[in-house]
């Protein structure tokens, strides 16, 4: 099971893909950070978040960074922690959920991997976003005031995570190891018509 590709589709789709980074994107709490991190185990390799990235960096917390220097400058270490990747061994990447808000965040995914939005209902993302309280865009409470603001902001960044990604995978009422089987399949696929569209060009 280390692999689930090479067992699957041959080894000329694979090899592409292992070159490839993973980017996770979507609103916040879909269950990012948590598939990636099943997702490098079962691909055996490694897994990257770039809200860790950007928290290792500045040396202080996302509400802190957003408190201290505002959302703009949190976009900006955001961007650079993003940019770092060009370098790195290709990886499963969870991102923060506003990557896509700049446009030069999603030509780099673009270039450097296969970009994979996970979605879910504000109901599920409501819920899911009630487990911790580091978010600073959501409003401090819980109740149905966070549910509309989810809603707003859903709707908001709508056609910005519909233009970045190339899947797109629902999260609702499924396990991480049934997202994450789904994922793995798509990418797959993904990259074996991407090859063949290549090849078709050559
Ligand atoms: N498929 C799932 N089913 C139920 N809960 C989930 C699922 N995926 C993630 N969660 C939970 O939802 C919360 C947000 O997940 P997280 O991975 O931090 O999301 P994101 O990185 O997209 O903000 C966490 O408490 C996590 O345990
Ligand atoms: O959607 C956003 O603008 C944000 C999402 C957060 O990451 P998660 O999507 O992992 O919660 C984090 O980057 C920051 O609080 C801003
Ligand atoms: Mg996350």
């Amino acid at each position: 099971m280390q692999n689930r590709l090479q067992n699957t589709r041959g080894s000329a789709p694979d090899t592409a893909l292992s070159k490839q980074h993973i980017f996770l994107i979507g609103f916040m709490a879909v269950g990012k950070t948590t598939l990636a991190a099943e997702l490098s185990s079962r691909l055996n390799r490694p897994r990257v978040d770039t809200d860790e990235l950007v928290v290792q960096n500045a040396g202080m917390d996302i509400p802190n960074i957003f408190r201290h220097f505002g959302e703009a400058h949190f976009r900006r270490l955001e961007h650079s922690a993003l940019a770092a990747l060009a370098k790195a061994t290709p990886s499963v990447v969870s991102c923060g959920g506003g990557i896509v808000l700049l446009p030069e965040n999603v030509a780099l995914m673009r270039s450097l991997g296969i970009v994979v939005r996970l979605t879910a209902t504000a109901e599920t993302i409501w819920k899911r976003s009630c487990e911790s309280s580091d978010r600073p865009l959501l409003p401090a409470s819980t109740g149905v005031e966070r549910l509309a603001s989810i809603k707003t902001m859903l709707a908001e960044r709508e056609e910005q995570y519909r233009a970045a990604a190339e899947l797109a995978i629902t999260t609702d009422d499924r396990s991480a190891g049934d997202i994450c089987a789904e994922i793995l399949s798509r990418c797959t696929e993904l990259t074996v018509q991407k090859a063949s569209s290549s090849q078709l060009k050559a």
